[in-house]
C-alpha cells in the first residue's frame, strides 16, 4: 500500500512532459481556446498501468500537478457509482473527473494513450446543425490529421470524415454506456459528439490526441460555418 508521500511522488516531477506536469499545462492552452471554460472538460493521460486524471468541478486552467489522482489500469471503468482504486488522490476534498468513465471507454475499447474532453462551441454547433446519428464532411485538407479509429493511421484526403452524435445526459457519467455502443457501432470514428455538451476526442498518446481534437474541432468549425453558407459539406460543388 502506497503511503501518502510515495503516493505524492507519482505526480511530482521535474520533468516538463510527466503527465502531472501536462495536464495542468494542457488545460492552461484548452482553456485559452474555450475548450474547458467553466470548470467544464479536460485531459487524461494514461501510461502503462498508470492513469492520470483530474478533480471535478475545479477551474481547470489553475490545476496544479499536487490535485491530480494516479488511477491503476486496467479496473472496471471507475465511477462513483462502483468500487473504484486509486494509487493517489490529492490531500484536499476533491473528487476525480466525472468525465472518468467516458476516458475510460477509450483506454478500454481502443488500447487509447490518452482522451480529450471539450466544450468547444464548434462541436456544440455541429451537433445542433447535423440533428441526425453523425456529424459528415468531406474534401479538407485537415481530415488528413484524423486517424481511423483515433488510434491508427491517418485519413486520406479523399476520406468523408463521420462522427457519430449522441445525445446529451443530465450527469456526465451516465454517458459511459451510449458513448461505448457509438464506439462499437463506428469503429472508424476517432471520437464521439455530445449533443448540446461537446466532445470526446482520443489518441495513442497525448500529442496525437491533441492533434486530433485540433483537426477535428477545425474541421466542426468550417463544417458549421459551410452548413450556415448552405454549402454541401460532403462532395466537390
Ligand atoms: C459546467 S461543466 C458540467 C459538467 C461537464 O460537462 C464536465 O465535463 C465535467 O467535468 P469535470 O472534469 O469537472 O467533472
Ligand atoms: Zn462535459
Amino acid at each position: 500500500m502506497a503511503t501518502e508521500a510515495n503516493a505524492d511522488a507519482l505526480v511530482l516531477s521535474d520533468d516538463p512532459r510527466h503527465p502531472a506536469n501536462l495536464i495542468p499545462e494542457l488545460c492552461r492552452n484548452f482553456y485559452q481556446l474555450g475548450w474547458v471554460t467553466g470548470t467544464g472538460g479536460g485531459i487524461s493521460i494514461r501510461v502503462g498501468d498508470k492513469v492520470f486524471i483530474a478533480p471535478s468541478g475545479v477551474q481547470k486552467e489553475r490545476m496544479l500537478p499536487i490535485h491530480i489522482f494516479v488511477l491503476p489500469f486496467p479496473q472496471a471503468a471507475p465511477s462513483p457509482h462502483t468500487d473504484r482504486v486509486f494509487l493517489r488522490r490529492p490531500a484536499l476534498n476533491l473528487k476525480e473527473s466525472a468525465c472518468t468513465p467516458l476516458f475510460w471507454n477509450a483506454f478500454d475499447l481502443r488500447d487509447a494513450g490518452s482522451c480529450i474532453h471539450t466544450h468547444s462551441q464548434n462541436a456544440v454547433m455541429a451537433t445542433l446543425l447535423w440533428p441526425g446519428p453523425t456529424f459528415t464532411i468531406s474534401h479538407q485538407e485537415m481530415i488528413k490529421g484524423v486517424r481511423i479509429g483515433g488510434i491508427g493511421r491517418t485519413l486520406s484526403y479523399l476520406d468523408t470524415l463521420e462522427m457519430p452524435i449522441i445525445e446529451n445526459t443530465p450527469n456526465e457519467e451516465d454517458l459511459k454506456d451510449s458513448m461505448a455502443e457509438a464506439m462499437k457501432r463506428y469503429p472508424d470514428a476517432a471520437g464521439v459528439l455530445v449533443r448540446r455538451h461537446g466532445v470526446y476526442v482520443w489518441g495513442p498518446d497525448w500529442e496525437k490526441a491533441k492533434t486530433q481534437a485540433e483537426c477535428l474541432d477545425y474541421l466542426f468549425e468550417i463544417g458549421v460555418k459551410m452548413k450556415l453558407a448552405g454549402l454541401p459539406t460532403v462532395g466537390l460543388f
